[in-house]
């Protein structure tokens, strides 16, 4: 079966002329999501995904631009599909933090019988570091990754050959030993702050720094609005774009 990610968004939590970033995994049987932020929704209707063909969500962390678009996914597939429920595959903290300080504000409704994430979702709780198979043909693994000090966030392997960082500081080791060295990864989808410090996300001179050979397998991602002043000037790392869709291996 082949296997495609397409990028729904590629822009930073800020960007106004890019789409949050997250994507969908793609295979003639099977659309997974990546993240659902703020303008997810509306990029889902660019390309003609409907919500009832979504066959489940992975959740990185609960930043707005990577959570924001699931009520309106939730609410359209109860309200709008008839009870539907898609599933949502997350670690078990993330999905207590996810429901309590994130989407109960809007989505607790006892008189109508919804005051879970399970109300709304099959959930489906995922083990941090564990390969797991989640539908024929994919295979994912959370892993615990540092953004905002103290708070929750997930990268993620895909079939052990791609790594999708979501949102993540810059960390040498793990790119260099772990992911390529080690697991030979091929393609690596990387957050990117174009200029200024960091702190939170990778910056493009951070990424720089790594030997070309890792730079190669890098596609950038989670970029702001300047993006175009920053072409040519990305080592051989490349951006990928909105909508576009890459092979990824089995
Ligand atoms: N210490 C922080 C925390 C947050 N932020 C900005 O808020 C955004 C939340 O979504 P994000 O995609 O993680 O990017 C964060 C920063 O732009 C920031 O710039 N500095
Ligand atoms: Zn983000
Ligand atoms: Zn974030």
């Amino acid at each position: 079966m082949s296997l495609q990610i397409q990028m729904l968004g590629t822009g930073s939590a800020f960007a106004k002329t890019f789409y949050n970033t997250s994507a969908l995994i793609r295979s003639n049987e099977m659309n997974i999501l990546i993240d659902c932020g703020a303008t997810t929704p509306r990029s889902l209707h660019d390309i003609g995904v409907q919500p009832d063909q979504i066959d489940g969500i992975l959740i990185s962390h609960i930043h707005a631009d990577h959570v924001g678009g699931l009520e309106e996914i939730a609410f359209r597939l109860l309200y709008q599909y008839k009870n539907k429920k898609t599933k949502l595959f997350v670690t078990e903290p993330l999905a207590g933090v996810l429901w309590e300080n994130t989407l109960k504000g809007g989505m607790y409704n006892p008189t109508e019988g919804f005051s879970r994430l399970e109300d709304y979702f099959e959930v489906i709780h995922i083990e941090e570091n564990v390969p797991t198979n989640i539908l024929p043909g994919l295979t994912i693994e959370f892993i615990s990754t540092l953004h905002i000090p103290h708070k929750l966030n997930y990268s993620l392997f895909i079939n052990g050959r791609t790594f999708y960082s979501a949102d993540t500081q810059f960390n040498e080791e793990l790119l260099v030993q772990e992911i390529v060295t080690k697991r030979n990864c091929h393609t690596i989808l990387h957050d990117c702050q174009l200029s200024g410090n960091g702190f939170i996300h990778a910056t493009l001179e951070e990424l720089l720094s790594l030997p070309e050979y890792v730079q190669e397998r890098i596609y950038l991602m989670h970029y702001d609005d300047d993006m175009m002043n920053f072409v040519g000037k990305t080592g051989r790392m490349t951006f990928i774009h909105q909508h576009e869709v890459i092979e990824i291996p089995e």
